[in-house]
């Protein structure tokens, strides 16, 4: 399904402004993920999606049409919440056969479709449970199928794998990259969780209070953020940053200094992602000083956590069998090719 949100407001009636705006185009067969911290308006632009809500402002438009005053039930949409209901009196085959009933299915060709979505998401052999004798990944599961046993052309899931433990989580999500690969529909995907978003999205919405503040592919929202919000929002350890001045195509921070030709005089942020920090010997002339605070092996990385008067930055090297010991001094280079620079007021990614 190729959908269009066409300026979309929501504010709600105590003033809040949950979406600002919003424009945002994808295609059929994408993996959008709607990603951003806690209240970005993540779930308000996916229940505006679903119909679940009507916008203040704007449109919606699905395969070029104006869906904004259709009902849910008319939009052909699967939805999979993060509190997947199921029928709690009705089997696992009955939960996933319900969307099928009521569309009045022929009992053969349901039970064909039943039987195919519950052998896709490896759920066979509990369709005669009920959902209570079920663990939180199999119910998670039967609720997908559910969503899209009838083949609707565009899934929505709004925070799927969140009362999943870490395990189930990353197993769900590698089903999720499968399913979507083998049906080639759209899927519509929100979370908070910057890993979901980069593993299985083909393109990241990142909302921030109502905002659109960058769509791409997720790597190149690794490589080339938009801002100094996503730069720090978005890696595991995040981008370091720092607050400096450039003078004379020198960039100053509050206990180092680091070439940084080409830029014009002023205040500046600096960053430069943890794994791209590079340990050089101390007799190296252009070696950057910090002092080794915590040192924790994540293995196979090794995270250095360092400081130097008013900065800290984290270093991640990998299969690294070094000793550090806190107190140490650590000698860095900054890549110039790794710098990112950030306008020191708006955040702005600065060219
Ligand atoms: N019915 C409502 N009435 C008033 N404000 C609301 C309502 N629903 C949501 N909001 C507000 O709108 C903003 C966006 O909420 P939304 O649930 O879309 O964010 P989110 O990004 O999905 O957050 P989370 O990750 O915490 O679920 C928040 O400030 C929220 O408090």
């Amino acid at each position: 399904m190729a959908i269009v949100f066409d300026g979309v407001t929501k504010a709600f009636p105590d003033g809040t402004v949950a979406l600002q705006a919003l424009d945002l185009a994808f295609e059929p067969g994408e993996f959008l993920v709607l990603l951003g911290p806690s209240g970005s308006g993540k779930t308000t632009a996916c229940r505006l999606l679903a119909g679940l809500e009507r916008p203040t402002a704007g449109r919606i438009l699905v395969e070029g049409r104006d869906v904004t005053d259709l009902p849910p039930r008319l939009r052909g949409m699967g939805m999979v919440f993060q509190n997947y209901a199921l029928y709690s009196h009705k089997s696992v085959y009955e939960n996933i056969a319900y969307p099928l009933r009521i569309r009045k299915m022929p009992a053969a060709e349901l039970d064909r479709c039943v039987r195919a979505m519950a052998e896709l998401l490896e759920i066979t052999r509990y369709l005669d449970r009920r959902p209570s004798q079920l663990s939180g990944g199999q119910a998670q599961r039967v609720a997908v199928a559910r969503a899209l046993v009838w083949q609707p052309s565009l899934c929505l899931m709004d925070e799927p794998l969140s009362n999943l433990d870490a395990l189930l989580r990353l197993h769900m999500r590698t089903e999720l990259k499968r399913l979507h690969r083998e049906l080639k529909k759209t899927f519509v995907f929100v979370t908070h969780d910057q890993e979901e978003a980069m593993t299985l999205a083909t393109r990241v919405a990142v909302l921030r209070e109502g905002a659109l503040v960058q769509y791409d592919d997720p790597r190149e929202i690794y490589r080339r953020p938009a801002n100094r919000f996503i730069a720090e929002f978005i890696g595991r350890p995040a981008m370091n940053t720092f607050d400096g001045d450039v003078r004379g195509g020198v960039f100053h921070a509050n206990g180092f200094t680091c070439s940084l030709p080409g830029k014009p005089d002023g205040p500046i942020v600096l960053g430069i992602r943890p794994e791209q920090i590079q340990l050089v010997d101390a007799s190296a002339g252009d070696a950057i000083r910090f002092a080794i605070d915590v040192v924790e092996p994540v293995e196979p990385d090794v995270l250095i956590f360092a400081k130097s008067e008013a900065n800290a930055l984290i270093v991640r090297t990998v299969n690294d069998d070094r000793a550090y010991d806190p107190g140490q001094p650590l000698h860095l280079r900054f890549p110039p090719a790794a710098l990112h620079t950030f306008d020191a007021v708006s955040g702005a990614r600065l060219p």
